[in-house]
């Protein structure tokens, strides 16, 4: 029988999490013809953990429940596995870029059904160090001011909490000494912020990469530079509008790898999460995870 492992954060998603598991257990039981293993996370790792246990024993299935942190958690237990299960996508956070990017159902309830479906999408993630990532990293100041945007704040504002910090940060100006360097050459400067992209929804922003593609093979790259409070309006009206790249202080590539580095101490942000000091690497995987999508979900 076919094996699938579910991870679910039973703190995510305001209480309802294990409703939710009763109803994905029932789907894939019933439905989909599993055999289903359910874990819950206690702590932080645990996903990674039970992830890397699915890999070992060869599991068909693994659905990730929860927000992108934890769904973060569960992709890095695939890290260097040669046997890598299906992913299942619930998304309980408050942002849920990954589900986002994969037209997967923000509603939890239509996101359960298409556990059912036959359609699989090979998705690309990227090495950053010595971990995985699904949709972005970010480094310098404002990389760190992102990972200290609340809960609340999310739920509250959405992706204008990010703004909102962005602005905050802004004001206090401090860009950092940024050295980049990518297959098609060499920047280096004072940016606020670099951000490199696998996907287009960045912070609950859908528009912020839309030309990155979940299958493309590339990262996109975005260095934002000579940012004050004055542009940093109109820098919000264009990522708004979709058109970030071609701003005036924008500096956009696409490339399969990327190095930062800085002679100050940097901080960066690994899918809206900490992430390690600079200097990164970071590298394409093209197609690493196959990742089940609703059955019309368009190209
Ligand atoms: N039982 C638990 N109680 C509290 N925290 C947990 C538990 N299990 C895991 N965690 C930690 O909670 C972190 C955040 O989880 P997750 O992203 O699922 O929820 P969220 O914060 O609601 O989502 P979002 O960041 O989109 O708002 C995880 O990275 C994990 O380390």
């Amino acid at each position: 029988m076919k094996q699938a492992m579910v991870i679910i954060n039973p703190s995510s998603g305001k209480e309802l999490a294990l409703e939710y598991l009763r109803k994905v257990e029932d789907v894939l039981r019933e439905k989909a013809g599993y055999d289903v293993v359910v874990n819950e996370t206690t702590k932080e790792l645990d996903a990674t953990n039970f992830c890397i246990s699915a890999c070992e024993d060869k599991f068909d299935l693994v659905v990730s429940i929860g927000g992108d942190g934890t769904l973060h958690e569960t992709i890095n237990g695939l890290l260097d596995q040669p046997h890598r299960p299906k992913l299942g996508v619930i998304p309980l956070g408050t942002v849920n870029d990954f589900a986002r990017a994969l037209h997967i159902p923000l509603d939890p309830d239509q996101a359960i059904t298409t556990l059912t479906s036959s359609r699989l999408r090979r998705v690309d993630m990227a090495r950053v160090n010595d971990q995985l990532f699904a949709n972005v990293v970010a480094a310098g100041s404002l990389a760190d001011t992102l990972s200290s945007v609340t809960s609340e704040d999310k739920s509250k504002l959405g992706a204008l909490a990010y703004f909102k910090e962005g602005i905050k940060e802004l004001l206090g100006n401090s860009a950092a000494s940024l050295t980049i360097e990518h297959d098609g050459g060499k920047w280096e400067g004072q940016a606020p912020i670099f951000i490199a992209a696998l996907t287009n929804s960045v912070g609950g922003f859908e528009n912020l990469a839309p030309d990155a593609s979940v299958d493309d093979g590339l990262l996109h790259g975005f260095i934002v530079h000579d940012l004050n409070f004055f542009n940093t309006l109109t820098a919000g009206f264009s990522l708004l509008l979709g058109n970030l790249k071609d701003h005036k202080d924008v500096e956009y590539f696409t490339s399969r790898h990327i190095r930062v580095a800085s002679t100050e101490d940097v901080k960066t942000n690994v899918d809206g999460e900490p992430g390690p000091m600079l200097p990164i690497d970071l590298h394409i995987l093209p197609s690493h995870v196959q990742v089940i999508v609703p059955e019309d979900e368009e190209k």
